[in-house]
């Protein structure tokens, strides 16, 4: 279970929010909502121990994060805002680098398949860097097909995904949840039906509840 205590996080003396007590269990989906600049990234980035708060904590199995990184670490796929490949290495070898900082185990055939899922045979001996922002974009994803992690944290995993790509995805949340997985996201798009129930959180909302004390 991943949760927060007393969580703050003031950027260019503003409360993005404050007080905040989040818990993600088992089997849940919770989409995080809020207008552009509500503090919805910020949030995700303390989430996933790449940015300090500046109150409270973030809890994994009962423990602070900043006393298990390492542990955390394997337990959670955090894709942002960019997608973080190698731009040299084609899709292929991304997805295999990714594989294997994993532990290894998977097979030839999961890095197919999970390219397969994203639309981008055909592309895969093309280096990442000739790749538009919707490709790349998508060889990031691919990585949620060969995750082991049951924690996933992906900042708008919907832009620039065409529909079949969003339905796919929604497919995807579904069963990573129905597995035992946990998925916070944030989408300014409406999600698909994902087979589960999806929990909303208006961080606008927590933004006013920190001005009325
Ligand atoms: N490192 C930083 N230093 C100073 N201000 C920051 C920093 N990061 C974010 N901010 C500010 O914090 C506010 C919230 O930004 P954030 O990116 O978390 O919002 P968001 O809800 O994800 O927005 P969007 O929907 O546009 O992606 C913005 O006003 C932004 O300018």
């Amino acid at each position: 279970m991943l949760a927060t205590e007393n969580l703050a996080c003031i950027r260019d003396n503003r409360t993005l929010f404050a007080k905040l007590e989040l818990q993600l269990s088992p089997g849940e989906i919770v989409q995080l909502a809020g207008p552009n600049g509500a503090g919805k990234t910020s949030l995700l980035r303390i989430l996933a121990g790449l940015a300090e708060p500046d109150m409270g904590r973030v809890l994994w199995q009962h423990q602070p994060i900043l006393n298990q990184r390492q542990a955390y670490y394997r337990q959670l796929l955090y894709i942002g805002h960019q997608a973080g490949l190698k731009q040299r290495l084609t899709p292929l070898e991304n997805l295999s680098f990714y594989q294997a900082l994993q532990g290894g185990g998977g097979s030839d055939a999961s890095l197919w398949l999970a390219l397969e899922q994203v639309g981008l045979l055909g592309l895969e001996e093309l280096p990442a860097g000739q790749l538009s922002a919707g490709q790349q974009r998508r060889v990031a994803l691919a990585r949620l097909w060969l995750s082991a992690a049951p924690l996933w944290i992906l900042d708008e995993p919907l832009t620039a995904i065409d529909c079949d790509g969003v339905l796919a995805l929604a497919a995807l949340f579904g069963r990573h949840c129905r597995a035992g997985g946990m998925v916070l996201l944030t989408t300014h798009q409406p999600l698909p039906d994902c087979g589960v129930p999806v929990r909303k959180l208006d961080l606008s909302a927590m933004e006013a509840m920190a001005c009325s004390g």
